[in-house]
């Protein structure tokens, strides 16, 4: 029944035209109705006016408010702390039990278990790295659910627990300015906390990336910073470091001083202004150089009693060579930072594992050209010496000290040469890949990158390990740190027969083919040869534990023993079908706890 003022109307409408008294009822009826949608409609229309009116008011009342929030400190007050928290949730720090001295800033690194974060120490203010290492795993399942409540696996990880009061243990004994300091070590129910001097460059391996390849000055003001550390660890520690690669090496930044006359550019490759060297502070960004992570570490004699660790009964000639032995992995490391620093790529490289393994094992690399024609005659006879298969030939770390590439002066920036003269465009082999256009990028083929290194180096520990199983068969009494030792040489055996992941795997198929410059026989030019042919370097002999006695039995005779002696560039080695087997199975990360 329609009620109020537009019914009213409707009816006065009626009587208006006398059609209450003439009309039908059924008229009447239609009249009504007409009237009562006419009523209708100016009701909605009238409503929608006064709602219009209604926020059009509000609307300015709004604005007005606005006008006068925004200028008052209050408002903006408000808005900052929006914006903080958006600015926070984003990279927003997990919060650890056990941690609530320190306030995380933002996550620096991460390992298989670990992550690094640059943090304060809220009682001191000081500026640190926070390293957390999970004590256990979650299992498959947990892990992929995220769950709030997340319940971990009963069992402790024994061998991570090890290897952690292991790598405290020698981190607590050193005190050196080439050596990242740990500053405080705790734990809670789920983590281990290692509190780090902070190096805010980070990684070495980002620099060389970013700059493409050091100058000879750059490079050695890196190198014999690593290589005093090394002095310190091998001869007042005792110590064996096992991992230096340049993700290991961490550095402070210093500014980048333009270069008054800028190097003329080698090839037309995209390589990044250094700046100018100043001797004793730096360059290219890089000041101080520190070594990092001793997860690998060893201690190879007591410092207290001055004899090898964890050795007693055991006869003096094979003490002596398995500490001999153990450091020369280090000075190989060595040979292999100071080679990438001066070009860019590595000495051994393949995206087959077994013929980069082979290469190690013989010492196959090569000085490519172009890319090392113009680095000094004395940088390339210091690598030789380095990366020389037989340890007892390789130099030690006072002979490195000694050497005269180390002992020069600063030279002054090399002589422009005339771009015409350049062959080709170039990049760095492997970093032009690595890179993918991405600079800095963490890409698969930096990851093949460091791959490179760590399959390089896993040769030469097991080598090391081998070496010292057959120095140690019959068993003797073993010391404390000879004890944690050994949990990670069961760990090494296993960790090393992981492959790659394929990220690389068809990366050198792509590559340029470069002709060799140099045959590779590393340290072997004033060393004197070996009888026989082939070079016959280290064996290979880990007793069944190997990387390449497993492959063995993975890969359907697809191992070492059908790879002949390459001689030829790092390069340039085809791929055989079978190494592209085991290529393809998809593997878990390089280190396996
Ligand atoms: N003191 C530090 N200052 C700055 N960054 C650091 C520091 N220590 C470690 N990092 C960063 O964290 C990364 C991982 O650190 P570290 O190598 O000690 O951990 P990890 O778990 O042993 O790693 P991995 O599994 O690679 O051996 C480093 O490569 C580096 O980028």
């Amino acid at each position: 029944m329609p009620t109020g003022t537009g019914v009213v109307d409707a009816f006065k409408n009626l009587i208006r035209h006398g059609k209450n008294h003439h009309s039908s009822r059924q008229q009447d009826d239609a009249a009504y109705q007409h009237a009562y949608a006419q009523s209708q409609m100016q009701q909605q229309q009238q409503q929608q006016q006064r709602a219009a009116e209604q926020q059009s008011r509000q609307q300015k009342e709004a604005q007005q408010q606005q006008q006068t929030q925004k200028s008052s400190p209050k408002y903006k007050d408000h808005v900052e702390q929006i914006v903080q928290e958006e600015r926070e949730a984003k990279g927003k720090m997990p919060v650890y039990k056990g941690l609530e001295n320190y306030k995380l800033l933002e996550k620096m690194g991460d390992g298989a278990f670990s992550n690094v974060y640059k943090a304060i120490d809220l009682r001191s203010g000081q500026k640190v790295a926070v390293k957390v290492v999970r004590k256990y795993e979650l299992s498959a399942s947990q892990a992929g659910e995220k769950h709030l409540n997340r319940e971990f696996k009963k069992k402790p990880r024994v061998t991570e627990r090890a290897n952690i009061l292991k790598e405290v243990q020698i981190m607590r004994g050193i005190n050196h300015p080439s050596i990242v300091k740990l500053l405080a070590f705790f734990e809670s129910l789920e983590h281990y906390f290692l509190v780090l001097e902070l190096m805010e460059g980070g990684e070495l391996f980002h620099q060389i990336v970013k700059l493409t390849y050091f100058s000879e000055n750059l490079a050695r003001h890196v190198i014999v910073q690593v290589a005093q550390g090394i002095r310190y660890l091998h001869e007042e520690r005792g110590v064996v470091h096992r991992d230096i690669k340049p993700e290991n090496l961490l550095f402070d930044r210093i500014p980048i001083v333009l270069s008054k006359n800028p190097p003329p550019k080698q090839f037309e490759e995209e390589k990044e202004d250094e700046g100018e060297f100043i001797p004793g502070v730096g360059g290219g960004g890089i000041g101080k150089v520190k070594i990092a992570d001793f997860g690998l570490s060893k201690v190879v004699w007591d410092e207290q009693t001055m004899t090898p660790c964890g050795t007693v009964g055991y006869t003096a000639p094979e003490i002596v060579k398995d500490e001999r032995y153990s450091k020369s992995v280090d000075m190989w490391a060595l040979g292999c930072v100071l080679y990438t620093l001066l070009c860019g790529f590595p000495p051994f490289y393949d995206e087959s594992i077994n013929v980069l393994t082979e290469k190690v094992a013989r010492g196959h690399y090569t000085f490519l050209s172009p890319w090392w024609d113009s680095i000094s005659n004395s940088a390339k006879d210091l690598i030789t010496h380095l990366l020389c298969v037989d340890p007892a030939q390789r130099y030690t770390i006072d002979e490195f000290l000694t050497h005269p590439w180390i002992t020069a002066a600063p030279a002054p920036p090399p002589q422009p040469t005339p771009f015409s003269s350049v062959p080709r465009a170039l990049d760095s082999p492997l970093l032009a890949e690595a890179r993918g256009g991405v600079r800095e990028a963490r890409s698969p083929g930096l990851a093949t990158l460091k791959e490179a290194f760590d399959i390089t180096y896993a040769v030469h520990r097991m080598e090391e390990e081998g070496a010292r199983r057959r120095a140690q068969k019959g068993g003797a009494n073993r010391g404390f740190l000879q004890n944690l030792n050994e949990s990670d040489e069961e760990e090494e055996s296993v960790s090393v027969m992981q492959p790659p992941s394929g990220a690389g795997a068809k990366m050198a198929a792509k590559r340029a083919v470069q002709g060799d410059a140099y045959d590779g026989r590393a340290g072997q030019r004033d060393r004197g040869r070996r009888t026989g042919g082939a070079t016959k370097g280290f064996e290979l002999d880990m007793e069944g534990a190997t990387l390449l006695g497993r492959r063995h039995k993975r890969g359907a005779d697809g191992g070492i023993a059908g790879i002949g002696a390459h001689g030829g560039s790092p390069l340039t080695q085809s791929t055989r079908e079978q190494d592209h087997d085991l290529m393809e199975t998809p593997m878990s990360p390089m280190r396996v706890d």
